[in-house]
């Protein structure tokens, strides 16, 4: 309805207030013309550089390029956006530029909205297809037989340490994947229910999420039971069908996929929790001068053996990052090292160290080099 002048004159500050909106709102649909023009320029070079590898026979996903893009990106934001929210923006658009090439098929350990789900969206983004398995083993196996172009398993959790079926496959499949990219993924564990706190008397969860988050469970549930079932994910799923007296620990992703309350927010007593994802696939990847290298190497059982392995890393001022043990099944006594430490496998202290453990080890297996992990959220 057309307003008089009168109306207008006796009301001017809130009709300026008015105007004023409407020209900041012009600005930004004109802004974000120019933004959608230029994300669809971007995608084209994309598309462009897709043909190039596609004749020369190179990788669609390049770990070590999408790192110097978001490090070009980040080191020149000034804000007023989040770090995050930038980072998010350019998650999305590498995908969709990836998807452009070809979409990439990543294997994660279901179910859906499980950690590993979350920790693969986090580095291939919504443009990507996802096929869940039932266990690490098959997301090994979804490699092999060329069903996935790139798996995510978890190496280690900051409470719980090593996960023992992903190096257990790196063990017995020593040369069939490398990795090539690591994600580093803050866990924040949640209770979810769609019963008052009071009412919740069984408590489903994986059995790490539940131990993770035992002191806060006995202290602010003690009238529950504790249930471990398949994953956190699959608790969500079990607590629909006992609304009444059920609740989860899981994530807030699975809150919402299973349409459940959240009660209580950041459960695990450990205010840093975190765990380390490593994405495999045929090859490792490129130097971008902040890497790491992970390797796996088997020493006699002599004194002294793992001590002239790590004297190895020392001369070379190399520093050790990640160390585990793992009992060689086929030979009593002897053991299997998983290390990971700065540096890629081609700069030349790197190539040092390797050649004097090629020397010391019964074995010696090089699982990849790859981009140093951002921790999330930065
Ligand atoms: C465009 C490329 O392909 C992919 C997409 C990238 C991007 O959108 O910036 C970067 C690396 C690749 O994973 C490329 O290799 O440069």
């Amino acid at each position: 309805m057309a307003r008089s002048k009168s109306e207008s004159n006796s009301n001017s500050a809130p009709d300026k207030g008015a105007s004023n909106l409407a020209a900041l709102r012009g600005q930004i649909d004109k802004l974000d013309l120019n933004i959608l023009e230029l994300l669809n320029k971007r995608a084209s070079v994309a598309a462009q550089i897709g043909k190039v590898k596609e004749d020369q026979g190179g990788n669609v996903f390049s770990a070590a390029r999408e790192e110097e893009v978001l490090t070009n990106v980040l080191d020149a934001h000034k804000g007023p956006l989040s770090t995050i929210t930038v980072k998010a923006i350019f998650r999305e658009l590498i995908s969709g530029s990836r998807a452009i090439q070809k979409q990439q098929k990543i294997a994660y350990l279901g179910p859906e909205y499980s950690y590993s789900h979350l920790a693969a969206i986090q580095r291939f983004g919504e443009a990507s297809i996802y096929n869940r398995t039932a266990n690490i083993a098959a997301v090994f196996e979804e490699l092999n037989r060329k069903h996935a172009d790139f798996g995510v398993v978890p190496l280690e959790n900051s409470t719980d340490g090593r996960v023992v079926d992903t190096l257990e496959m790196f063990m017995r499949f020593p040369d069939q994947v490398k990795i090539c990219s690591e994600i580093r993924l803050r866990v924040r564990h949640h209770l979810l229910a769609n019963c008052a706190q009071a009412e919740v008397r069984r408590v489903y969860s994986k059995e790490q999420a539940l131990s993770q988050c035992r002191n806060w469970l006995a202290k602010n549930l003690p009238n529950a039971t504790f249930h471990p079932v398949s994953s956190t994910a699959d608790a969500a799923r079990l607590v629909q069908t006992e609304p009444n007296i059920a609740a989860a620990v899981a994530s807030r992703e699975a809150a919402v996929r299973y349409n459940l309350g959240i009660l209580a927010e950041n459960i695990a007593d450990s205010p840093f929790n975190e765990t380390r994802f490593a994405v495999i696939g045929a090859t490792d990847s490129a130097k971008t001068g902040t890497d790491k290298t992970a390797l796996m190497f088997q020493i006699a059982h002599t004194p002294g053996a793992l001590a002239d392995v790590l004297t190895a890393f020392k001369q070379n001022k190399i520093n050790l990052t990640w160390i585990e043990s793992f009992p060689f099944r086929e030979v009593k006594g002897e053991y299997v090292f998983f290390v990971d430490f700065d540096g890629h496998r081609e700069d030349t202290r790197v190539k040092k160290v390797l050649a004097v453990l090629e020397d010391m080890c019964e074995s010696v297996t090089v699982l990849g080099s790859f981009p140093l992990a951002r921790a999330d959220g930065e």
